[in-house]
């Protein structure tokens, strides 16, 4: 993600905090009413500049849902989304994803998404990788017995990783496609790194795994 700085991006996320929820370990375990329905809870980790929760949220105003975004400067793209579309069940959390079990209670959550992850191909950068496995025990500990892992890349090596890294947790994998844009998968909603890679000519891969047997 290239960063670039954004005068006021802290202050546009300061007054609209009803979007951009601040202090969220308060809210821990109270999520439910945080929104204004009583629904199930999709959350995804790396929400970037926000078109694929923003999209979700209006096309699925049965599910609530959060994008977490570490980068001040991106989340303010999303917020700027979020303003424009006015949905009720969609909040943003600008704070890094390695603290999710304090902001998340146990089982409180129905689905990670994980989007075009940072690939970090280096070895020694592994653990960083949304996909390893401390991350895998964090989101089962915060999605509930039934909750599934959603993830899409157009990285060839990061999607191999990551198959490895959810079949050696003991995960059952329920979906995968090798080339997601040519397969019969209906209802795709484009981040905004897959119009990109996709558009130059990047095969999309996607995975939809589950921790229950
Ligand atoms: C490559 S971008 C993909 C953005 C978006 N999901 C998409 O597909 O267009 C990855 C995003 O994840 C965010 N990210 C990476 N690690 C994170 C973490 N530990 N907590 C929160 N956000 C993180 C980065 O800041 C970046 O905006």
């Amino acid at each position: 993600m290239r960063l670039r700085h954004k005068p006021g991006a802290a202050d546009q996320i300061k007054q609209y905090a009803h979007y951009v929820i601040p202090n969220p370990t308060e809210q821990k375990g109270k999520w439910k009413q945080v929104f204004e329905k009583e629904q199930p809870l999709h959350i995804e980790v790396g929400t970037g500049r926000g078109r694929f929760m923003v999209e979700m949220a209006k096309a699925n105003p049965h599910i609530n849902y959060i994008g977490i975004e570490k980068y001040t400067s991106v989340i303010s793209d999303a917020l700027d989304k979020l303003i424009e579309a006015e949905v009720p069940n969609l909040k943003l959390l600008n704070v890094d994803a390695q603290k999710l079990t304090d902001f998340f209670e146990d089982g409180e959550v129905d689905r990670v998404y994980l989007n075009f992850s940072d690939p970090w191909p280096k070895v020694r950068h592994e653990k960083r990788r949304l996909t390893y496995k401390t991350f895998l025990s964090m989101y089962q500990q915060i999605l509930h017995a039934d909750g599934e892992i959603h993830f899409k890349t157009d990285n060839q090596g990061l999607f191999e990783f990551s198959i490895m890294s959810m079949a050696n947790f003991g995960m059952t994998i329920h979906f995968l496609s090798l080339d997601l844009h040519n397969s019969e998968f209906e209802g795709n909603i484009m981040t905004e790194y897959e119009e990109k890679f996709s558009s130059k000519g990047n095969r999309i891969y996607r995975v939809e795994a589950a921790y229950r047997k």
